[in-house]
């Protein structure tokens, strides 16, 4: 019932989500201030959590999913009222985009799914509260290095002592940009001092990670959520395994070797380094210092050739994964833009590696959520983006 009315309502995502912001605001006129300036953002990312949830709803890895997304929306200021009205507010435009869809039994099995999605999330939250978690950390700035136009490392001292495993990230929020949050992996495993290192990429637009490339300097505060997400160490000791990075992906692979550099250092294993160009390889000297301590460690470093698309450096990543062999024996641990994973997790697949060792984070993608056509008219005016199996095939990725 929940997967059939959802089909429904996706195809008028659009419409749903406005309806849902407009129906909160509306009744709820405090809630606006919880949320950011530029609204086109989060409207995605609503649609993104329904569709994880609708899609996962047999996972055994659902309730924690739900339980780590109220820990973090700790940081929002989320309280039992405010799920309460977002319950309502979903319903109600549920109910507008499904149309002759929504039957009684259609709004009874959402009315009890969505109580069960705000008290998972909800015992999350109040776990980590119990356990003396705080909401968010507070971080000042102490160092921020600039690596070409586009990119910038930045270490922060977090106030109070910031717990998480390598390969996890935070989500980081400025003064500059008020009330957006947007997930940074960290790019070291804990370290004695209690610093944390984030690798940014200015996306063009994008007034976050501008701010922080372009604006942010040291001595000024940063807030940070509780650490999250999937990419940490899951290879029995002694298990092979293959890392694969793009871009500022490099920062949890470097927090998963350093980990593994200190507790396993004769780590069998291989690591691909792939950049837009060779000024953005800019992790180089630290991977070349972590070949050193994981001598069985083989390294490659992939760029696209000078004045090329920054994606033919993908297409060379997909050369070089087929040259190598026993991929059914490696788990493989994946970073990078949210176009470049699905595209090497299909080769991965094809070239013989077990779906389920292949590690990587849920991104939202990027850019807006495409309306899937619902009738032949909608079609004709919007054809969807074919499926590109045979990726010589595919026509060319945005630059
Ligand atoms: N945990 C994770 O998975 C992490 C993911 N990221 C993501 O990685 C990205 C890094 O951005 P930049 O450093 O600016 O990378 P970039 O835009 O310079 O891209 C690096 C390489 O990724 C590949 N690539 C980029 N777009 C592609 C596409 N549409 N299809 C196929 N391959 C593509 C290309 O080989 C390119 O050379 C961000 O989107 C960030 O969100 C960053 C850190 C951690």
């Amino acid at each position: 019932m929940l997967r059939s009315t959802f089909a429904v309502v996706e195809r008028r995502a659009e419409h749903a989500v406005a309806f849902f912001y407009a129906h909160l605001f509306w009744n709820n006129p405090a809630v606006r201030e919880l949320f950011p300036e530029d609204m086109l953002p989060q409207r995605d990312r609503l649609f993104a959590a329904l569709t994880h949830v609708v899609t996962q709803l047999e996972s055994p890895g659902l309730a924690a999913y739900l339980g780590q997304l109220g820990r973090d929306h700790r940081k929002f200021l989320a309280s039992p009222a405010l799920y309460s009205a977002v319950g309502s507010s979903l319903l109600a435009a549920f109910a507008h985009a499904a149309g002759a869809a929504w039957t009684q039994e259609a709004e009874k099995a959402w009315t009890e799914a969505y109580g069960h999605v705000a008290d998972l999330m909800l015992a999350g939250a109040t776990e980590a509260a119990e356990a003396g978690e705080p909401a968010w950390w507070d971080a000042d700035v102490v160092r921020h290095e600039r690596f070409g136009a586009d990119l910038a490392v930045l270490t922060l001292r977090p106030r109070q002592p910031l717990p998480y495993l390598p390969g996890q990230y935070v989500s980081v929020s400025s003064l500059r940009v008020p009330r957006v949050w947007r997930t940074y992996s960290l790019a070291d495993a804990p370290r004695p001092d209690g610093t944390v290192e984030l690798h940014v990429s200015r996306i063009p637009g994008g007034a976050m990670s501008t701010a922080l490339v372009e604006e942010t300097a040291p001595g000024e505060t940063l807030r940070l959520s509780a650490p999250g997400g999937a990419l940490t160490a899951r290879t029995e000791p002694g298990g092979l395994r293959t890392y694969i990075c793009a871009g500022t992906g490099w920062a949890p692979v470097r927090a998963l070797l350093t980990r593994a550099a200190e507790a396993e250092p004769d780590l069998k294993g291989r690591l691909f380094v792939v950049a837009r160009a060779k000024e953005y390889l800019y992790g180089r000297q630290d991977a070349e210092r972590l070949k050193e301590l994981l001598p069985g460690l083989s390294v490659t470093y992939i760029t696209s050739a000078p004045g090329h698309r920054k994606d033919q450096a993908t297409d060379r990543l997909l050369q070089s994964l087929r040259a190598c062999v026993h991929w059914a024996a490696h788990d493989v641990y994946l970073a990078g833009p949210p176009a470049f994973l699905p595209e090497v997790t299909e080769a991965l697949v094809d070239l013989g590696t077990d779906p389920a060792r292949i590690h990587h984070d849920t991104l939202p993608p990027v850019g807006r959520f495409t309306v899937r056509p619902n009738s032949a008219a909608e079609r004709l005016l919007g054809p969807p983006a074919p499926l590109w199996h045979n990726p010589s095939a595919r026509v060319p990725r945005e630059a």
